[in-house]
């Protein structure tokens, strides 16, 4: 079957009536346009929202249950999800069939926490786009060799709506979130931040990596073996990040496009300014060098400059670089 498009919506992007209102509009417009839509959903909402994976995953104590049953518990946050976007396209008269991990056909290794997704077999998903049914995937979840719930990692409904991408040839994934795409620095942390049009595969992932945690690392590497398109967009904005081989935002070597933030443990940070031959970049080494930012640790690589920091000292440190060497750069 050809003109597939898989819509993957995260929990940010499902939390709201009014969202999941805004949610049937793209999938409506997206069958307008001659697509066959196949939907990868997230657990709805976040920390403190009834089936939120943090949610669910505060009424246990890791040590009181097994890894098993910490993955059987988490994964029930997409699958009712899955059901309640269902329920809303039938309502509307789509045809719409919501299914697992394991019945969507994903079969995976056997960590349970953080399995890596070996086959998927399509048959299921086939079969439904055949009869003319929105198939609604549930994420982040699959199903071992064992036959036990297995989960992707944290963030993993992105590895889902990549690999169903890969197995059924769509050329394009579009990855709907509350941000509108991959920015040059987490807006929760500076509302300078823009948004980065263009970006290729490599460099989407050395952000990914280093704590961008807009998409999954994996998700990237699953479409990037067969080219398709990814775009991360939100519901309130046309604007978005487009992710492909190629980039039109060529790097001017010195040049830098992202400073990530990543979490090291309790009391420090992992800052990371991700660009192109940094060590062409003699003004930004010398303000690492000569300028006091309470730097614990630092290492210089050609494409990134990774700092560790107090907690506190970070969103000081990322604005500093972002509004000299972004902003002005
Ligand atoms: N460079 C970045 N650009 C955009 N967002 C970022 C970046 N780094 C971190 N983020 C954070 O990623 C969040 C989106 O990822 P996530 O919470 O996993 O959303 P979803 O539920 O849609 O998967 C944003 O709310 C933002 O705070
Ligand atoms: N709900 C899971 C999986 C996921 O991918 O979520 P989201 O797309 O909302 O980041 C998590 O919180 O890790």
């Amino acid at each position: 079957m050809k003109n597939i498009k898989v819509l993957k919506f995260g929990g940010t992007s499902l939390r709201t009536a009014s969202d999941r209102k805004s949610i049937i509009e793209v999938i409506s417009k997206e069958r307008e346009r001659g697509y066959n839509i196949i939907l990868v959903v997230s657990a709805i909402g976040r920390l403190g929202d009834p089936y939120a994976t943090d949610t669910l995953l505060k009424y246990i104590k890791y040590n009181e249950i097994s890894s098993r049953e910490t993955a059987v518990i988490s994964s029930c946050g997409e699958i009712i999800s899955s059901i309640v976007l269902s329920s809303h396209l039938n309502a509307l008269g789509f045809k719409a069939a919501a299914l697992t991990g394991a019945e969507a056909g994903i079969t995976t290794s056997n960590e349970y926490l953080n399995a890596q997704i070996i086959s998927i077999d399509k048959r299921k998903i086939q079969n439904l786009l055949n009869e003319g049914y929105i198939p609604v995937v549930a994420g982040f979840q699959g199903q071992s060799t064992r036959g036990d719930i297995t989960l992707l990692s944290r963030g993993g409904s992105d590895v889902t709506a990549a690999a169903i991408s890969q197995i059924f040839g769509a050329q394009q994934l579009d990855i709907y979130t509350d941000v509108p795409g991959i920015m040059t620095t987490d807006p929760k942390i500076l509302n300078s931040a823009r948004t980065l049009k263009y970006l290729n595969y490599n460099q989407a992932l050395k952000i990914a990596n280093s704590g961008g945690k807009v998409i999954h690392p994996e998700a990237i590497r699953w479409a990037q073996e067969n080219n398709i398109l990814i775009k991360i967009k939100t519901l309130k904005s046309s604007q978005e990040t487009i992710i492909t081989k190629k980039t039109r935002n060529n790097l001017a070597p010195g040049s830098i496009i992202c400073v990530t933030t990543n979490e090291m443990d309790e009391k420090r940070e992992k800052i990371t300014i991700i660009g192109n031959k940094l060590n062409k970049n003699k003004d930004l080494q010398s303000y690492i060098l000569y300028h006091d930012m309470n730097i614990q640790s630092l290492s210089f690589f050609p494409d990134k400059i990774e700092l560790i920091l107090p907690k506190q000292s970070v969103k000081k440190c990322v604005e500093v670089f972002h509004k000299n060497f972004i902003e002005n750069g």
